[in-house]
């Protein structure tokens, strides 16, 4: 059986490396810098990094010469996400040298521009799926956009080669994943699914690890590494075992 991939987070607001509390701005603990947080996982044997512009996905301006020497510095692979929304921050995202780029909120507002692109670039693109119960929401989180299942047959119809999905109500709460909410998206796609949200324990990543013959592939790991409710060293091992 496949291993579950771990991708841990390094989220960048104002140019430090922050956690968010269910997303919302103005809930930052900062962690220093995002380049020092990058090399951290890369030396503790990440094969991925998960590299956010908050403030590109806020609207609060972008740090995006920081998230290149991020993700150049790194010889891992990179997904990348944050306002990634137009042509424009799409080239420079895959400037970056970045292995693929999650769309949210473009997913959500210009599906067409999304659709031309997945058909452009393949699994260069995810779409990052960011839920609370089944409603998705874009802008910073801040925004409703529709129906996760209505949207998921849409991009699924496109070609789209894989999702992230975050439960909001879980993210950097450290009380655990919504297994539900991961098995049901399974259920409605054959695509492969990124986990995101909630993590807190080995226990956890073992509960995600289970799903992988239901499809999901990977967990992104952010405040349980920053608080050292264990180490990225311990969480390989636990879904390697
Ligand atoms: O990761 C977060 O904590 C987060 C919080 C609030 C908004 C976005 C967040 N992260 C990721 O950003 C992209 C969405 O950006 P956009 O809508 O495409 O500009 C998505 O991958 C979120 O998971």
């Amino acid at each position: 059986m496949p291993k579950l991939e771990l991708l841990p987070a390094v989220d960048v607001r104002d140019g430090q490396a922050v956690r968010l509390v269910h997303g919302e701005s103005g809930t930052e603990t900062s962690y220093g810098s995002p380049l020092e947080a990058a090399l951290t996982w890369q030396r503790a044997g990440a094969e991925w990094l998960h590299l956010v512009d908050l403030d590109a996905a806020f609207g609060t301006g972008d740090n995006r010469a920081l998230i290149a020497e991020v993700a150049g510095a790194m010889d891992i692979k990179v997904e990348l996400s944050g306002g990634i929304r137009d042509d424009a921050s799409l080239e420079a995202a895959l400037a970056t040298g970045c292995r693929r780029v999650n769309l949210g909120t473009a997913a959500l507002e210009t599906p067409e521009w999304v659709a031309k692109v997945i058909a452009e670039h393949g699994d260069k693109i995810a779409v990052g799926l960011d839920v609370r119960g089944t409603t998705l929401r874009g802008r910073g989180w801040t925004r409703d956009g529709g129906d996760l299942y209505e949207t998921l047959a849409r991009l699924d119809s496109e070609g789209c080669a894989r999702y992230v999905v975050t439960d909001i109500a879980k993210d950097g709460t450290l009380q655990g994943p919504n297994l539900e909410l991961l098995k049901n998206v399974c259920a409605a796609t054959d695509k492969p699914v990124v986990a995101s949200g909630g993590v807190s324990s080995l226990d956890d990543l073992r509960a995600i690890a289970s799903l992988v013959p239901e499809g999901v592939e990977g967990a992104i790991v952010g405040k349980a590494l920053y608080a050292k409710a264990f180490t990225l060293e311990e969480a390989l091992a636990a879904v390697s075992a």
